[in-house]
């Protein structure tokens, strides 16, 4: 019997055809599904911006030209990036409701599929777990529990770096010690299992790192829809990797403990992140909380709660090496509150306004995530006059806003007395000074984030004098943060008798 052939078979053209037309196929359709999308989008009333990606001019460079509301395309996706105080507030606070939607990307469906907190979208889950990171961990009650645990490892990095005779590099050191205070935050006793020098606290250490570099990379399938299944870059097989990874680590924590509750009859008291939600994932029905919701919820609190922190200590302390004579005014402050026979206390922090100052300062010129996170709009919305399509990227460019001289009088001078007399504060409110963000999608550990940066800040002060190794270069590296490009190290000298830090350590 004959049987016929496709057309498109290997008998036809001498050679398999399928894999072409796999490829082509997309690639037609989006032939002609482009001028279809660009005709609609022509009759919008769109921002001005480029005429393509400005791969080489940064943004900033771009608002200057354009104005501080700019439209573009990462290939097919329309990006609007906010420039100025207004138009932060037009998006963070005026159509927040439409703006607080978070882009799904390969990367984040991947690692978390949005049952995390940071690519969840708006709704009753998003709005728990803020509720519950920020009572949690940041509330005041919370935090007044957790002082002990936080002041014995800030003592323990002081006898570190005291220990370390040679050069000090200063962002290894910040990481161990607020890796080790969130874990304790979040995991309390089970920590001991993945304390950070442990071979599986490790592994949790570089994982986390795979994932700040996973969700800051630039993965082309997200903008050219019809290239995503061919995931060029290799980062969909990575983070499923790297998903897998956390999911054993984070798993092994929460059924110890899940075991030691059950011995308990359930009624011990919830100590810990991991109690909290333990209880409210066994009591909620409406918005369920899984193990795969867990593993998310985790490592975006160890992501926040780590990283952020530790880059916006080492920022500070590099402009306050670069700039001695505002040191050694942070020093004289603290010398007077604090004098030299104890360490630096929570409670002093609010006698401490010129470091408060200096902590301000350092985010205007270097907020650690400086679009802050890509924020999507869930529908077609006006903003200015200017259409935005349903679907648009949004960036709020924090860094520019803190540099901009229409904002900032000589704005790229490190000068904290800008702040002294100014009611200007980063709580969400001054849209000049945005490190944290704003609305739905703030930073609900600010309370948590910034007395640990106080804290350390001011004890590291209080306790060295630093001397540098040359001249400190502020040169930046960028992807979905930004980071000294050359690692801060220093030497310290004691300032304060030694037996202050070594009593009472662990
Ligand atoms: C100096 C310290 C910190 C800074 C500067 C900071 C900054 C930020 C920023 C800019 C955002 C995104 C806001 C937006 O896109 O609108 C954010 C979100 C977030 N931060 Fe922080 N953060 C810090 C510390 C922390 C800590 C200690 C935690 C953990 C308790 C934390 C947990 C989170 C979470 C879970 C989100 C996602 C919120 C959401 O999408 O609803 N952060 N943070």
């Amino acid at each position: 019997m004959d049987i016929i052939q496709p057309a498109w078979s290997n008998e036809t053209y001498g050679f398999d055809i399928a894999p072409f037309l796999l490829v082509l196929l997309p690639f037609l359709l989006l032939c002609i599904l482009c001028p279809i999308v660009l005709l609609r989008m022509s009759r919008l009333r769109l921002p001005r911006g480029p005429p393509a990606i400005p791969v080489h001019h940064s943004f900033c460079e771009v608002s200057k030209r354009y104005g501080p509301l700019i439209f573009l395309r990462f290939g097919s996706v329309p990006v609007l990036v906010a420039s100025s105080p207004d138009t932060a507030r037009q998006i963070l606070q005026k159509h927040d409701q439409i703006f607080s939607w978070i882009p799904r990307t390969a990367v984040s469906s991947y690692l978390f599929g949005g049952k995390d907190i940071l690519f969840s979208q708006p709704g009753p889950y998003h709005k728990l777990l803020r509720q519950l990171a920020f009572s949690q961990l940041s509330g005041n009650k919370r935090l007044q529990s957790f002082r002990p645990i936080i002041s014995s490892e800030i003592r323990q990095l002081l006898c570190n770096v005291s220990h370390t005779s040679n050069n000090v590099f200063v962002r290894e050191k910040l990481y161990e010690s607020t890796f080790s205070i969130i874990s304790a935050m979040v995991m309390g006793k089970s920590t001991k299992n993945i304390n950070f020098h442990s071979a599986k606290g490790q592994s949790l250490v570089a994982t986390l790192r795979e994932v700040v570099d996973l969700v800051g990379a630039f993965n082309i399938g997200d903008s050219i829809p019809f290239l995503a299944t061919l995931d060029l870059q290799g980062y969909e097989q990575k983070s499923k990797a790297v998903s897998q990874i956390l999911e054993v680590i984070f798993a092994e924590v929460v059924n110890e403990r899940r075991n030691d509750r059950e011995n308990m009859d359930n009624k011990m008291e919830d100590e810990d992140f991991l109690d909290a939600l333990i209880t409210v994932s066994s009591n909620q029905r409406d918005v369920p909380i899984t193990d795969s919701h867990l593993k998310g919820i985790f490592t975006d609190i160890f992501v926040g709660g780590i990283d952020i922190s530790t880059l916006t200590i080492e920022w500070a302390l590099a402009e306050l090496l670069k700039h001695p004579n505002t040191l050694k005014k942070v020093q004289e402050e603290l010398s007077s509150v604090v004098g030299s026979t104890r360490l630096v206390f929570d409670s002093d922090v609010e006698n401490l306004p010129y470091l408060r100052a200096v902590v301000k300062e350092a985010m205007r010129l270097h907020p650690v995530t400086p679009l802050l996170l890509p924020h999507a709009a869930r529908e077609q919305c006006r903003v200015y006059g200017y259409d935005i399509p349903s679907g648009t990227l949004v960036y709020i460019n924090t860094w520019a806003i803190g540099r901009d001289p229409t904002v900032w009088e000589n704005p790229l001078e490190f000068y904290p007395e800008r702040f002294l007399e100014s009611n200007v504060n980063f709580r969400g409110q001054h849209f000049e000074l945005l490190p944290f963000g704003s609305g739905r999608r703030g930073c609900p550990g600010l309370a948590l984030g910034i007395s640990n940066v106080y804290l350390m800040l001011a004890n590291l002060l209080h306790v060295f004098d630093w001397v540098t190794l040359g001249e400190i270069d502020l040169k930046e590296k960028f992807s979905v943060i930004c980071t000294l490009a050359d690692p801060l190290v220093a030497k310290v000298k004691l300032r304060v008798p030694r037996y202050l830090i070594e009593a009472k350590t662990k």
